[in-house]
């Protein structure tokens, strides 16, 4: 039996398998709202027969955007763009849908990545980007402004709106942005967290944003529908964010009720070094899962449905995630069920498309 197609329970959610579709941001968007593209490019991925799928990181206020062409849901706007969306996405399927609640903090103001990806100057029509302390990204870019007491609060205060909007419009499960880098990993990491307030300095202080975040978005949230936060576990830096951190945040967020946590790395800083190669996160999900009681996801190169399934099955992770390699193949749980002898979901339109000597493999609806 195999254990990537076992079911997995978070909250009042149960994922018919244990492959989540990880947030890709695809900077399509039109001032924050949905488009045509996300329609075509969630709808195939909603037939691909994942346990979940989340959608990319979405700004929770318009300054939070890694790019002027990111989703948001900061307003009637965004929010009417995503409901017709989602309505799209629940009428050809049944999948899980999840939202991933975003703010590039000092990262913000950028171009898309095929256009270069740089920071776009306030002068060239950027806008000035926020940050735990005035420390840019990389020499050359502009110095984000640091947040003030008052500015925190708004932030609390638009994580909270988007988290109500999130909720008025159905989505199964929330992912806290708290990896890569942005907003939230500036606060945790020392390296971008210079604040001499209690919201810098010592580790408790550092991690003291997200928890809040965390708490406040936990209350807004039906108590039964699960609440998870991606981190990068380590800023791949000497003297920055590290595995052993990432496991007290993790600890500190298992007490919290939170429903998951998403095992991702670096960044936060150009100096990363990262060894790059197949399963070169998993190691880090493994780490903090001996801590914690919550369900911990794998993500990063993880490719073959033979290496999925002996993450799980050794029990380095209770579920794997995949993103380029869904994009590439994006019918790639069909493949892996196949070859791992399960079943899995396939809308009905396309089961004449079972392989011969397969029969069975797609579930009933
Ligand atoms: C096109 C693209 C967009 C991404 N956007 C996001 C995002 O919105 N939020 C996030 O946490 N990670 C994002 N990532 C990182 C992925 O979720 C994932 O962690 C990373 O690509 C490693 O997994 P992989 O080896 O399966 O691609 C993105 C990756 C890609 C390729």
């Amino acid at each position: 039996m195999s254990k990537l197609f076992e079911p997995i329970t978070l909250g009042n959610l149960t994922l018919e398998n244990r492959i989540v579709i990880a947030p890709m941001c695809q900077y399509s968007s039109d001032e924050g709202k949905a488009t045509a593209w996300h329609h075509a490019h969630l709808g195939q991925l909603s037939f691909s027969g994942a346990g979940l799928l989340i959608l990319e990181a979405t700004a929770v206020e318009a300054a939070g955007r890694i790019s002027a062409e990111d989703l948001g849901l900061w307003d009637d706007a965004t929010e009417a763009a995503m409901k017709d969306l989602i309505t799209g996405l629940r009428e050809n399927s049944n999948m899980p849908l999840g939202l991933q609640l975003g703010h590039a903090g000092r990262k913000a103001s950028c171009a898309a990545p095929w256009k270069g990806g740089a920071q776009i100057a306030q002068s060239a029509g950027g806008w000035q980007t926020i940050a735990p302390s005035a420390v840019a990204f990389a020499q050359g870019t502009e110095a984000p402004e640091a947040m003030s007491l008052a500015r925190i609060d708004e932030l609390k205060k638009a994580y909270v709106d988007t988290v109500r909007r999130a909720d008025r419009l159905g989505f199964d499960l929330l992912e806290l942005h708290g990896a890569h880098g942005y907003l939230l990993h500036q606060f945790l990491s020392p390296l971008s967290n210079q604040r001499t307030d209690q919201y810098g300095g010592s580790l408790e202080n550092r991690m003291r944003l997200l928890l809040e975040i965390f708490q406040e978005i936990r209350t807004e949230f039906p108590a039964a529908k699960p609440i998870g936060v991606r981190i990068s576990a380590t800023d791949w830096v000497e003297g920055g964010w590290d595995l052993e951190q990432s496991i007290e945040l993790a600890k500190a967020l298992d007490e919290l009720g939170c429903s998951y946590i998403h095992v991702s790395s670096g960044g936060l800083s150009p100096h990363q070094k990262i060894a790059v190669g197949p399963n070169y996160q998993v190691p880090f999900a493994d780490g903090i899962k001996r801590y914690v009681r919550m369900p911990v996801i794998a993500v990063g190169l993880i490719t073959e449905p033979e290496q999925a399934e002996a993450i799980i099955g050794t029990g380095q992770a209770d579920m794997i995630a995949l993103a380029r390699g869904i994009l590439y193949n994006p019918r790639w749980p069909w493949h892996a069920a196949a070859k791992l002898g399960a079943k899995v979901s396939a809308p009905k339109q396309y089961w004449r498309s079972e392989p011969h000597g397969l029969k069975g493999l797609f579930l009933p609806e």
